[in-house]
């Protein structure tokens, strides 16, 4: 392990995003792996010191100069350092000779985070993620328990310990070949914990939650990589403090660059939220970054993830493209239609409800305002695209044990299919296509993971719902992975 070197030591104290950056990077291109609790530690002091509320009112009113930080002793990060080092190897015996972690030792490293942290907390609170919260407050939140269960493994020696990480959850792996994996933390509220069980054997494999089991799976530097993601520079509801926000930017470049986040698409998205804030001069542009994070989930994960395209979806509304942004909507619809909705699935199911209640609906009224010379309501590839979305969920919703639609949903769907007129309507062609439909077949293995689910309910997925047509895609940013199952002519 990389450890804290002279090298580093010389960097303190530190005064700027610089010297900070700097640290970062030679961790980075060390030739032992980098230090998960001194980059940890680092990070979650420098976000305190931003976003506590005892200075929280100095950051708001008065612009610091460029670059500068408060100064950060190296005296401070040692003792912080030291503390975590001594909790893990006082809790955990050295004797045993190193080797391969083993799922005891893993369930040990777990639980001697879990049962130092403070009884009862607001577990959702802001800067809860790092090392700093965890020796200084006791308290981390629910990716923060898996990172410093990573973060003690690596103290103890245990290099064959990664965080895995879903759009929703974390976990380790582990073993001889990394195949052996691990709960360390908890989920969602009101959810008995399953630490030290093993990854979705039931029917929670075929959740969102679990990304039907192609999980980002973290190499020591794209575990920097999570804890930047997880820098926080929020200072309250409205603010950010314009440093922390800094910092995160400048150390998700350097890790765009040495090529740490090329299979980590929602680290791309997070550093496509801040270009899109604060573009980077001479950088790869924020809508590229966005259509990266898609590639990347396309490529890595067989497209089982969400979020690439509600990042994507999100700059093409904000930036009102709305026809991009429908396409970008109903191919994250695509990927979710495969998946049955379980009770740990509440926040992709929060997102899609924003997006159809709210999103949509906003862009109807703003479209049928009957300013908009281009209107989309006169585009076929929109209703198409419209159609495809909803079809998603509603396929998502059939073989769940939890439904997902409810009368809340209706309303805004029908005021938004209303919209479109008859001859806009009738150039969409939808017909049933075998090879589609045996594609899209819902979860009955040939095409979900397979090995021949049975459905939740015992009945093999026969989903006639699909519809879908052999209809070329005219547009020739044909964005989708593959035939959508509704397209305009
Ligand atoms: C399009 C969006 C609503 C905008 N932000 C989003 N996210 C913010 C950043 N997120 C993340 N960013 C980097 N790494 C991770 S690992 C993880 C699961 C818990 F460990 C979440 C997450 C979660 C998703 S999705």
């Amino acid at each position: 392990m990389a450890g804290f070197r002279d090298l580093d030591k010389v960097l303190f104290p530190i005064k700027s995003i610089n010297n900070v950056v700097q640290l970062f990077r030679n961790q980075l291109e060390s030739p032992s792996e980098p230090d998960l609790a001194l980059l940890s530690i680092v990070a979650g002091v420098i976000e305190n010191s931003l976003t506590s509320r005892s200075n929280a009112a100095l950051q708001v009113c008065e612009p610091v100069e460029q670059n500068n930080l408060p100064i950060l002793e190296i005296k401070t990060v040692e003792i912080l350092y030291d503390k975590f080092r001594s909790i893990m190897l006082n809790a955990v015996d050295q004797n045993k000779a190193k080797g391969f972690a083993t799922r005891d030792l893993v369930k040990k490293v777990s639980d001697v985070i879990w049962n130092s942290l403070t009884r009862s907390y607001y577990k959702d609170r802001a800067h809860l993620q790092s090392l700093y919260s965890f020796l200084s407050g006791n308290k981390l939140d629910c990716f923060g328990v898996a990172f410093a269960v990573v973060a003690g493994c690596q103290c103890l020696g245990y290099n064959d310990v990664h965080l895995a990480l879903s759009e929703d959850h974390a976990w380790v792996i582990f073993g001889e070949n990394g195949t052996e994996t691990a709960e360390v933390t908890w989920h969602g509220k009101g959810n008995e914990d399953k630490r030290g069980q093993e990854i979705g054997k039931g029917v929670s494999a075929r959740s969102w939650l679990y990304v039907n089991n192609k999980p980002v799976i973290c190499t020591r530097h794209m575990e920097v990589a999570a804890l930047v993601s997880a820098i926080n520079p929020s200072l309250n509801s409205t603010h950010d403090a314009y440093e922390v926000a800094l910092l995160q930017q400048e150390l998700l470049w350097l890790l765009y660059e040495l090529g740490h986040l090329k299979k980590y698409p929602m680290a791309i998205g997070n550093l496509g939220d801040l270009e899109e804030i604060a573009a980077t001069e001479g950088k790869v542009p924020c809508k590229d970054l966005f259509q990266e994070a898609v590639t990347s989930a396309r490529s890595y994960y067989s497209n089982q993830h969400v979020y690439p395209y509600t990042y994507q979806g999100g700059y093409f509304y904000r930036n009102k493209m709305y026809e991009e942004a429908f396409e970008s909507w109903a191919n994250a619809s695509d990927v979710i239609r495969l998946y049955n909705y379980s009770r740990d699935d509440e926040e992709i199911y929060k997102e899609f409800l924003e997006i159809a209640n709210e999103l949509i609906p906003h862009i109807m009224k703003i479209e049928s305002s009957g300013f908009s010379a281009n209107t989309i309501l006169k585009k076929p590839k929109c209703f198409a695209d419209l159609l495809r979305f909803y079809d998603g969920i509603c396929q998502w919703e059939e073989g769940s044990a939890t439904p997902v639609l409810h009368i809340g949903w209706a309303k805004p769907l029908v005021l938004t299919i209303s919209k479109f007129d008859a001859d806009v309507r009738a150039q969409v062609n939808i017909v049933c296509d075998k090879s589609e439909e045996d594609k899209l077949l819902k979860k009955n293995g040939t095409y979900f993971n397979n090995n021949n689910y049975e459905k939740e309910n015992g009945s093999t997925a026969v989903s006639d719902s699909v519809v879908s047509t052999n209809v070329k895609n005219h547009s020739d940013k044909d964005n989708s992975p593959f035939h959508p199952s509704i397209e305009a002519l």
